[in-house]
């Protein structure tokens, strides 16, 4: 052999080992996940079984005590359910949680967001005796909940920075010596672990029997796996040591098996019966519209969807990408019309607090944030939540969206997409620890056309998949979805890329897009640039093609590369299909959009905006406290009277506060309301802005689909 010929063979052979190596890494990488799967599938399993031979089909807790009933305190926790809360029916799990408590047991509670956690240790506290200790990671939060129970009459109070000197004495004098009445105390964690005096109180109280239960809320927070690490949760082991036989409750909307156990190992409940319900929300529907690369066009689709479905200012949170996005979003959606402000990390505190305030009390429509608007909000009846761009990975989005339809109500979640947002979010993400992997995740979910939205959350958080019943815009309209072959266009993308680096060049997203077209002029007239742009990130998402990433000293830049599966895809061994929905063609898009009207009826509106005034009135309350929305969607329906009648709808207490006056709009709506039936009507709300309405004498949603060019 010729050392020429020989240095030529050496090269290839370095060439296909480098090769090898790339795909052992690709085949580890698919191991780790598929070892990560095949644990969380045991799990599951051993959940399924544990609740299946404890006769609980459809694995709702993972139980195997019945905890159902019935207990001696049954009577006095229905009565307190209906008559001070108001709720008529106990949802999943709700009633097996308590009865757990009130027996004494440590109990861990995962329940999705608005699943009604909250009940579930508000209940325990006021049929024990003495006195409940909650801890909850922000201040909005702890006001929130103190206002509404000090609304329906129960002796509820705070510790916190905010708390006035006299009350803080009434509240020590309380711990100390059992004086004036206090069934449920909030503080922050921070209470916990840096005061003394705090904790030599409580102790006390706990000495002379009076600490009936603690109650950890959002207890995600301990768990640095979680997605709220937050330090001084990490101290809240000592609750249990210090008082062993009190019954602790650690209540969260979502943990991971990871966090699950590094819960039980922090706040040492090592024997505690753990609640899991499930991720689904079934009321939410979800929904990924594509977005256009112009800004103008993407802020005036926003501003129709929230005139067209939400006329009559059904609250709503519109999420950006970044501070300065968010103060824009909002200034332009203002000058459509909408009623939106902005909420970011940048901004004087107090100021957005006033913001997220207006917006609670329904005197602001959207709030337009970034992440920050986060887990503070506990406004049940938030209508749609939208990205403007997308989430960093399904956890997150997950959440996000989750603020939507606390109230169990229908409720959207929309996701605009579209490839070029990608990059921004990668060169953020790239750093985390597995922050690419996990952003994938979502590019994927925005990507797909075919699968089920829910599946992919089941999917991610490990649980058996459920009915859709068609929530989603997969399942609502999948049939109109084909898959067409691109490995052609993928083979000329990857050489294209090929050629450069081979003379070290690198292109951003957007300049390979630009440089196929220009130079593949076939390619030009068959793919738009939409298309190419989602070839480009489907190849991502599929390791044909990766990202890279620069710094400089303003930014980070993305850009795209040869990945390891390239060479599959040049030998023809792997093949591209891409998902199109057959309504889109050359032209001008045609999308179909779903068109979701919540429409009130005369009664609604009427009670809405009473519930608002009585709010004003009352001083602190949010309107919510005062009428939920689904009480206001019964007594709309039921028309309930006399006063008896409305009881048994809203309970004792509402009644006996609020009855008079609700029974009063009844009386007014049932004279007038026919003659003016599936009219728009203008009126005036509780403020005297003037409102167009849509009325109709019943209640209904409507999902329906259009498509102008059809
Ligand atoms: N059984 C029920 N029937 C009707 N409404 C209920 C019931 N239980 C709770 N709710 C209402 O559901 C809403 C959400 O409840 P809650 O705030 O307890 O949710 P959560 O599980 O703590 O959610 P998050 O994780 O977002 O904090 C509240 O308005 C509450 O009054
Ligand atoms: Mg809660």
């Amino acid at each position: 052999m010729e050392s020429e010929e020989v240095l030529e063979e050496l090269k290839n052979v370095e060439v296909e080992i480098q090769d090898v190596q790339d795909q052992i890494r690709i085949l580890l990488d698919q191991q780790e996940k598929l070892y990560e799967r095949k644990s969380e599938l045991e799990a599951l399993l051993e959940v399924c079984e544990t609740s299946e031979s404890a006769g609980k089909v459809g694995g709702a807790a993972s139980t195997v005590e019945d905890w159902s009933g019935p207990f001696e305190w049954d009577s006095r926790a229905d009565d307190v359910r209906f008559n001070v809360f108001g709720i008529s029916t106990y949802r999943a799990n709700q009633k097996e949680i308590i009865n757990a408590v009130m027996s004494g047991r440590d109990v861990m509670v995962i329940m999705a967001a608005g699943g009604g956690k909250s009940l579930c240790y508000q209940l325990p506290a006021i049929l024990h005796d003495g006195l409940a200790l909650v801890v909850s990671p922000l201040l909005s939060l702890i006001q929130d909940q103190v206002m509404g129970l000090t609304a329906l009459g129960i002796p509820a109070y705070m510790l916190t920075s905010t708390t006035s000197k006299e009350n803080e004495k009434f509240i020590y004098k309380a711990l100390e010596k059992g004086e004036g009445e206090i069934k449920i105390l909030y503080v922050t964690p921070e209470k916990i672990s840096k005061s003394k005096r705090f904790m030599s109180k409580l102790e006390k109280c706990h000495h002379a029997g009076r600490l009936s239960l603690v109650a950890i809320d959002e207890a995600h927070c301990c768990s640095q796996w979680g997605h709220d690490f937050r330090p001084d949760y990490k101290n809240l082991g000592i609750l249990k040591t210090q008082f062993p036989n009190v019954p602790l409750v650690a209540l969260t909307a979502t943990a991971t098996q990871k966090v699950q156990g590094d819960l039980v190992e922090m706040l040492h409940i090592q024997r505690c019966i753990r609640f899991v319900s499930t991720i689904n929300r079934p009321n939410l529907f979800y929904l990924v519209r594509e977005k256009s690369s112009v800004g103008k066009v993407v802020i005036d689709e926003i501003a129709d969807l929230i005139r067209e479905s939400y006329p009559n200012d059904e609250s709503g949170i519109v999420y950006c990408f970044s501070r300065k996005e968010c103060e824009q979003v909002a200034k332009e959606l203002r000058e459509r019309g909408i009623s939106a402000d902005y909420y970011h990390a940048d901004m004087d505190a107090g100021f957005r607090e006033k913001i997220h305030l207006r917006w609670s009390q329904n005197k602001l429509q959207v709030i337009v944030g970034t992440v920050a608007f986060g887990m503070g909000i506990n406004k049940p009846d938030v209508r749609f939540v939208i990205h403007h761009s997308l989430s960093k990975s399904m956890e997150t989005y997950y959440q996000e969206s989750g603020r939507a339809g606390r109230d169990g109500l229908p409720s959207e979640c929309i996701l605009f997409f579209r490839p070029a947002d990608v990059p921004r979010q990668s060169s953020m993400v790239f750093y985390e620890n597995s922050g690419l992997q996990n952003f994938y995740g979502i590019v994927r979910y925005c990507q797909s056309k075919r699968q089920c939205r829910r599946s992919a959350f089941f999917h991610h958080f490990a649980e058996p998949l459920q009915d859709c019943n068609g929530m989603c815009d997969n399942c609502a309209f999948s049939s109109e979805v084909e898959e067409i072959d691109v490995s052609s266009h993928a083979k000329l993308m990857v050489s294209f890329l090929q050629d450069l680096q081979e003379n070290d060049q690198r292109l951003t997203m957007l300049q390979l897009v630009e440089k196929m077209k220009n130079k593949h002029k076939e390619i030009d007239s068959n793919m738009k640039r939409e298309k190419l742009e989602q070839l480009v990130v489907q190849l991502i998402t599929e390791h044909v093609l990766k990202e890279e990433f620069q710094h400089t000293a303003y930014s980070t830049n993305a850009y795209v590369t040869i990945g390891p599966l390239a060479k599959q895809v040049l030998q023809g061994k792997k093949i591209i299909k891409q998902e199109v929905s057959s309504r889109l063609n050359t032209g001008t898009e045609k999308r179909k959009s779903v068109k979701r009207s919540l429409t009130s009826s005369h009664l609604e509106f009427k009670l809405d905006n009473l519930r608002k005034e009585l709010a004003s009135v009352h001083g602190g309350i949010l309107p919510h406290s005062i009428l939920s929305a689904q009480q206001i969607r019964t007594i709309s329906a039921q028309k309930p009277h006399p006063i008896e009648e409305l009881e048994k709808v809203i309970g004792k207490l509402k009644t006996e506060k609020y009855g008079s006056r609700i029974l009063e709009e009844i009386q007014n709506c049932t004279d007038s309301d026919l003659p003016n039936n599936g009219k728009l009507i203008e009126e005036k709300d509780s403020e005297g802005r003037a409102k167009k309405r849509t009325m109709t004498t019943k209640s209904h949603i409507v999902i329906e689909s259009s498509d102008e060019d059809a």
